[in-house]
């Protein structure tokens, strides 16, 4: 049984005296996808940190396939349970597009073979196959950074493509995108996630773009769950309410 859950309990994420989280709980069961919105600081991408054990929880526990991430010290296990696209997608500008994806490989093969890896014609092939899948078979040896920000977020997903892990985060993916090509990286996104049964969660800023392509919808607000419904069943009030701004309350 290919489990790929997540359940959170009481989470609170501290820095300082600020709680950029309070007190979370949810579950989230093997390939769901979850879009996650709310406000600007609302706490969006230290709820994926915190999944992704690069931000540790003050209090609280997260279990991913049943197990507490605090015990998640392995790579290897944590890179086959969790991969993350960022906004920044951590691409070497300086490399050709083929090893960015080979890189997938990193925690399985350590770098040396990881750069090494062309020369073995099979590995070469999954990676040409991954970066087919996302329109980019044509761009194989072009330097990295001379790809447009879109092709280079298709170079990302392609590396999380031989990653393969059982989890994909996903903050702000189309941040730097026109609607178009947000458009149609969200399709993919969804489509792979759906082909290889993995659980994702896509933090989001448009609110369409999360009701259009994901069926559960997690809102947090000033750390808190404001709401976490099926998108059919979100109204236009419940997101201005999201979304209203609150005057500072003066005397
Ligand atoms: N390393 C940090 N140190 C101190 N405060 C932090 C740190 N990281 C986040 N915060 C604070 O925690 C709160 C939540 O931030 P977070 O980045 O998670 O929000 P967000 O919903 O992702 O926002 P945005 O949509 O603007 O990216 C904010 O008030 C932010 O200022």
């Amino acid at each position: 049984m290919n489990d790929s859950s997540i359940d959170v309990t009481n989470m609170t994420v501290a820095f300082g005296h600020k709680h950029a989280l309070s007190s979370i709980s949810l579950s989230i069961k093997s390939g769901e996808q979850i879009a996650l919105i709310g406000p600007s600081g609302a706490g969006k991408t230290t709820f994926l940190n915190s999944l992704a054990a690069l931000t540790v929880p003050s209090e609280g526990e997260i279990a991913l396939m049943g197990q507490n991430v605090r015990n998640m010290k392995d790579p290897k296990q944590r890179a086959k349970t969790i991969g993350m696209i960022r906004q920044q997608f951590d691409l070497v500008n300086e490399l050709p597009v083929l090893h960015n994806v080979l890189a997938g490989r990193l925690s399985d093969w350590g770098l040396l073979k990881s750069l090494l890896s062309l020369v073995f014609p099979q590995e070469k092939q999954v990676a040409i196959q991954a970066l087919k899948k996302v329109g980019l078979a044509d761009k194989l040896y072009t330097k990295t950074g001379l790809l447009s920000g879109g092709e280079q977020q298709r170079v990302a997903m392609a590396r999380l493509l031989l990653q393969n892990p059982a989890i994909i985060l996903a903050d702000e993916p189309v941040a730097s995108l026109d609607p178009a090509r947000s458009e149609d990286l969200l399709q993919m996104l969804t489509q792979l996630a759906a082909e290889g049964n993995q659980t994702l969660i896509a933090s989001l800023h448009s609110v369409d773009y999360a009701l259009t392509y994901f069926s559960r919808v997690i809102a947090l607000k000033d750390g808190k769950i404001y709401f976490d419904l099926k998108s059919n069943d979100i109204t236009k009030d419940r997101l201005s309410e999201l979304y209203a701004i609150e005057e500072e309350q003066n005397g």
